[in-house]
């Protein structure tokens, strides 16, 4: 069924079978980057927090600054006010911890399904299939530009190849998922993103795809994609210096213990990259426990601090980042049929701990990491 402003394709016109768009039921035209940019622009404050946030994660990547990086908010973002109630407690923490940790917003609008199941708040905003992406790119122009003004930089998955150019300038760190690290599509994607960007390890736990990620998008590349009046067209990237690893586990086993960490420590040193990498706490590490992720937040802490008193003094830990899957309150619950039942704060796709809990854990590395 065509939906408002949507062109049906196949129409019987010549009365030949159609040898075209056979499976696409229709198009919809939307608004180009640069206007849904003139409609919500960026001003000065939103450019000083993503400019000095993505030069201060480039010196924690080449071991300049000893901060932790934190990756941390909800599995996804799918009520922006919640988002901004998070946003705003979170700004409070990372002004508090900011000469130990480096906080940045999980704001994640696109989610990557292992079959079927809601993509996020870009592909259908209102929760009802109704995949209203005009809309969902505003929301999330919308919140980036909420969330960079409390001097909070963000951090995102980028997922669909089009979506950087209407969001891309709001984004300090960005993420390419375990399901896609594998893909020449988002590795070419990512050599032409402006922020550095984070390579999951496989979902089967294999390492060298991220690897081979970071290799291929520190290139140049050209491919197909659309300008900021939403032409399609040749890009010609520069290549993304600023890659690393994220150890997120796989096949039902983790990757974070130090034997772990320091395997793919020495990985990245064969393969002629800086030994530094990431770990998120929640997915194959933590079994998609929220609970669990607590454990791998330990073991992060106890593996910054052995590095400080053993012979890799000098060159630091490996780990110089974390994410953690966090929401206002814990676990998860399913999209119910009447969304006025959705219950305010809890993720709608992966479990997350709670805000306690997340202030907690952060409250914890300050005090270790001192
Ligand atoms: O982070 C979210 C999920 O782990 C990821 O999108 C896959 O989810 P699914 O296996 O429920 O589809
Ligand atoms: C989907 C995610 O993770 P992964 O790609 O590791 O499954 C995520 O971080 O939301």
């Amino acid at each position: 069924m065509p939906q408002a402003g949507e062109q049906a394709i196949n129409a019987p016109a010549t009365g030949h079978e159609p040898t075209q768009n056979v499976n696409v039921a229709g198009t919809t035209p939307l608004t180009g980057p640069r206007e849904l940019e003139r409609q919500f622009p960026a001003d000065a404050v939103h450019h000083r927090t993503v400019i000095d946030a993505r030069r201060a994660i480039q010196a924690i990547l080449r071991g300049e600054d000893p901060r932790l990086l934190v990756v941390v908010g909800p599995c996804s973002i799918h009520d922006v006010s919640a988002a901004m109630e998070y946003a705003r407690k979170l700004a409070e923490l990372r002004e508090r911890f900011a000469d130990r940790l480096f906080i940045v917003m999980r704001v994640y609008f696109e989610k990557p399904r292992t079959t079927i199941g809601w993509k996020g708040l870009i592909n259908d905003p209102h929760l009802d299939d109704s995949f209203d992406l005009a809309q969902g790119l505003k929301l999330a122009r919308k919140l980036l530009l909420d969330v960079n003004a409390l001097s909070l930089p963000t951090g995102t998955e980028m997922l669909d190849p089009i979506t950087p150019q209407y969001i891309d300038d709001l984004v300090s760190w960005a993420s390419i998922g375990a399901r896609t690290t594998e893909s020449q599509t988002h590795r070419q994607m990512a050599s032409g993103l402006s922020m550095p960007v984070g390579y999951k390890n496989a979902t089967n736990g294999s390492l060298q795809v991220a690897l081979d990620a970071m290799a291929s998008a520190r290139s140049p590349h050209h491919f197909l994609g659309i300008d900021e009046d939403g032409r399609s067209c040749i890009v010609a990237t520069r290549g993304n210096a600023f890659g690393h690893l994220i150890l997120r586990g796989g096949t039902g086993k983790p990757n974070y213990h130090p034997d772990n960490v320091a395997d793919a420590a020495t990985r990245l040193r064969e393969a002629g990259l800086e030994p530094r990498l990431m770990i998120d706490c929640s997915h194959a590490n933590s079994n998609k426990k929220h609970e669990q992720q607590e454990v791998v937040w330990q073991s992060i802490l106890e593996q910054r601090a052995a590095s400080r008193t053993e012979a890799s003094r000098k060159s630091g830990s490996p780990i110089i980042g974390a994410m953690l899957e966090s929401n206002l309150h814990e676990g998860k619950q399913s999209i119910p049929a009447d969304k006025s039942k959705l219950k305010h704060g809890i993720s709608i796709t992966d479990a997350c701990i709670g805000w306690a809990k997340t202030e907690a854990l952060l409250q914890q590395a300050y005090d270790r990491l001192g």
